[in-house]
């Protein structure tokens, strides 16, 4: 029986500008996002009905019914096709790093080959974060999370995520913002020749949803203070996860076997950010 697997990977926003709000409510953004070599698998296998297995770390508390954005995936690709998804789910939820965003996008490239159906132009009705995760790499993302430009120049980075376990309701993050019309990104992302350059760069730029989301979840104070090792550390997303760069792997890999024995509760991964 054909199976076709798919990867997940985390979504980092390396920086996240906010500049305006949409009539319908919706943020304008002008956000750097990278993927990590980390996250959650998918598995689809034809099937006549639709359904959906979940296992993994973090399984627990991931919708299972017709919520599950993995299955809003499916309905969207095609409303009455079965099949069977299996998830992996090596991320946590809620926790700014796109992970069922991530999860919704593998779905429909999966599902997409299985069925010869081209990606879907609508993916944004399923997430903002949706429509970057369809081709995971480096870019730069403009509007309410549709615009994409890659971004090339970028140095394979290594990196921790720390997740102190504390959800933060994207929503309410958005609503916390102090001012809306804040500032863009230089119109031109340079070059860097490694990650210490790309560093110092993104150390000028800002993600404008940290001090609503520190607000809201003041703990993500702590998470940034276990990185202050860090050449760079900073809230993904809309948080609580914050991502610390490092100059090289087995710097990160330290650091995080620190972190993870200091917090034993949070949940901690040496990644690397891909270009
Ligand atoms: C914070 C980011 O993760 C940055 O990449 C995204 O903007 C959020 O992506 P997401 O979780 O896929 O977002 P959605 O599920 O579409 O939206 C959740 C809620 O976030 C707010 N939202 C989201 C995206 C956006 N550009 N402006 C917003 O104000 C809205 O209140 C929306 O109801
Ligand atoms: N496949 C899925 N995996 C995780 N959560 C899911 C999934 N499908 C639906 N959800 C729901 O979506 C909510 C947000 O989870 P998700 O992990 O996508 O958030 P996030 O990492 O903050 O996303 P973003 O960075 O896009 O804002 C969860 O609280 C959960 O109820």
């Amino acid at each position: 029986m054909t199976k076709i697997n798919d990867f997940a990977p985390a979504k980092i926003n390396l920086t996240l500008h906010v500049l305006g709000q949409r009539p319908d409510g919706y943020h304008l953004l002008d956000s750097l996002v990278v993927f990590a070599d980390f996250g959650d698998r998918i598995e689809v296998s034809p099937n006549s009905e639709l359904a959906l297995s979940v296992e993994g770390p973090f399984a627990d508390g991931v919708p299972t019914g017709e919520e599950n954005l993995v299955l809003k995936a499916a309905r969207l690709l095609d409303p009455v096709r079965g099949a069977s998804i299996h998830l992996y789910k090596e991320l946590p939820s809620a926790a700014g790093i796109g992970g069922g965003s991530s999860d919704a996008a593998a779905t429909l490239r999966a599902l997409g080959e299985m069925w010869g159906m081209p990606l879907p132009g609508n993916a944004m009705t399923l997430g903002a974060d949706v429509p970057m995760c369809l081709d995971p790499k480096a870019a730069r993302i403009s509007g309410a999370g549709e615009g994409r430009m890659p971004v090339e120049g970028l140095p394979a980075m290594p990196a921790v995520l720390v997740n102190p376990r504390v959800g933060v309701p994207t929503p309410a993050a958005f609503k916390g913002l102090a001012t809306k019309n804040n500032a863009p990104m230089p119109d031109v992302i340079p070059d860097f020749v490694d990650v210490t350059a790309a560093a110092d760069w993104l150390a000028g730029q800002r993600n404008d949803l940290s001090a609503p989301a520190r607000e809201i979840a003041p703990v993500i104070d702590d998470v940034l203070a276990v990185l202050d090792d860090a050449l760079l550390a900073r809230m993904s997303g809309s948080g609580a996860t914050c991502f610390g760069l490092y100059p090289d792997t087995e710097t990160a890999q330290q650091a995080a076997l620190r972190i993870a024995a200091k917090r034993p509760d949070w949940w901690v991964a040496p990644v690397t950010l891909n270009p």
